[in-house]
């Protein structure tokens, strides 16, 4: 068996050959593509079709901080069961997996070149008509079908063996929800926020909630999430959506993922100034939450394993006590993309840095408020007027 070591471009090739994933005698080339922060990402083409496949490859340590951020090779394995467990309720909306080598730490997987980010997509400000849809049903589905609802609670236990994702959990227990919070020395921010992010660090109240968020992340089981469900993570055009990167994957508190999706679509929104822009964006949040809640209720009522399913005000509470936590975790990461370790284009490529400054104060004012007035906001809707209530002149 091959120990490990990073692949390069030409042993990325050697690889997609000897598994003969393209015809015979094809002529092959590779891109690194990945740039990321955890990963080598290499995609590999047939120079004549360019049709393509992707190499992803988990690296022993954090691109993003150097090689003393040690992390598991595990998380190869962990993106590829969940991908694999996943493809049951929502295939369409995933990558699909052909190769998966554990001890490189390797997945080969179906190839998304021709869509961009969701991210890169609205900063350059495109429109996505089916992407709300296709991400209220991908989270509906997702989180029905591996929680209590949707699975006996013997098989869930056992599934929940192969999730156990400790290293990767640390990261986000870090630096979602307690370093921007302290005086940490990852923390990242401008010299000009320094009174800003003391604040936040001597806001005791804010703390407290933090601290009740954070509990929830590190023991509520709820159901299978994505981990790390941010709009770089999601590939789109107008017709298709497509989720990647699920190396966070565990099994947590259901609000989890939604929250950061609310989360990145609320910083994408104060980035800009174009009301026209803001009205979409809520129309996104406004949507995503009305099909997953919809979805999930005809789940509840169709395909529950629950004995208590018949009871309208449980499935209430449920509903409620998720978008609840929703917006706890989106204000938490609300605050680590502005004074964390990793930010976003949304705030970090503003051009003009009296607004960049004035649009991070918003972040942080608006996080705060998400994390302590989560319970007073109900439904999408209320997002509204907090937008308003923290908008700098
Ligand atoms: N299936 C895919 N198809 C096309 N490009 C991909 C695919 N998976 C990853 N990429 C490219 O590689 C980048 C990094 O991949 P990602 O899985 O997000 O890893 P990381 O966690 O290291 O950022 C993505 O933003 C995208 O540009
Ligand atoms: C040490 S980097 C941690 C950071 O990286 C992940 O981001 P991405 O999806 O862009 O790879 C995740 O959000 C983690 O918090």
């Amino acid at each position: 068996m091959a120990s490990y070591e990073p692949l390069t471009q030409s042993s990325a090739v050697a690889l997609a050959k000897r598994l003969r994933i393209f015809e015979e005698g094809a002529v092959l080339a590779s891109e690194e593509i990945g740039h990321g922060k955890l990963n080598l990402v290499f995609r590999i083409f047939d120079e004549k079709s360019n049709r393509g496949i992707i190499i992803k490859q988990a690296l022993p340590y954090a691109k993003v901080v150097g090689e003393r951020w040690l992390l598991t090779l595990k998380r190869a394995t962990i993106e590829s069961n969940y991908l694999l467990r996943i493809a049951e309720y929502v295939p369409t909306l995933i990558p699909k997996i052909f190769y998966l080598d554990e001890t490189l730490a390797i997945k080969i997987m179906e190839d998304f070149s021709h869509l961009q980010t969701y991210r890169k997509g609205l900063n350059e400000g495109k429109r996505y008509p089916s992407l709300s849809k296709h991400i209220g049903t991908y989270l509906a589905k997702t989180l029905f079908y591996t929680s209590d609802f949707g699975l006996e609670p013997l098989k869930k236990k056992l599934i929940m063996q192969s999730f156990s994702n400790p290293e990767q959990c640390k990261i986000t227990e870090d630096l979602v929800f307690t370093h921007p919070f302290f005086d940490n020395e990852t923390n990242k921010y401008e010299q000009e926020l320094q009174d800003d992010v003391k604040k936040v660090w001597g806001d005791q109240s804010l703390k407290l909630e933090v601290a009740k968020l954070k509990r929830k992340f590190l023991t509520e089981a709820d159901a299978l999430l994505h981990g790390d469900f941010h709009t770089g993570s999601i590939f789109a055009s107008e017709t298709e959506t497509k989720v990647i990167d699920p190396e966070f994957a565990f099994f947590g508190p259901m609000g989890f993922d939604i929250g950061q999706f609310i989360a990145n679509l609320l910083l994408n929104m104060i980035s800009k100034e174009d009301e026209q822009e803001h009205e979409y964006l809520y129309k996104h949040i406004e949507e995503t939450w009305s099909v997953f809640s919809s979805t999930f209720t005809r789940l509840w009522q169709t395909a529950s394993v629950e004995q208590y399913h018949n009871s309208q005000s449980y499935l209430d509470y449920v509903l409620k006590q998720t978008f609840e936590d929703a917006i706890g975790f989106a204000g938490c990461e609300i605050i680590r993309r502005t004074i964390g370790l990793v930010h976003v284009a949304d705030l970090d490529e503003i051009q003009d840095n009296d607004r960049k400054i004035s649009v991070k104060r918003q972040a942080l004012t608006l996080g705060k408020l998400l994390i302590k007035e989560r319970t007073e906001i109900l439904e999408p809707r209320i997002l509204r007027n907090y937008i308003n209530e923290t908008q700098y002149i």
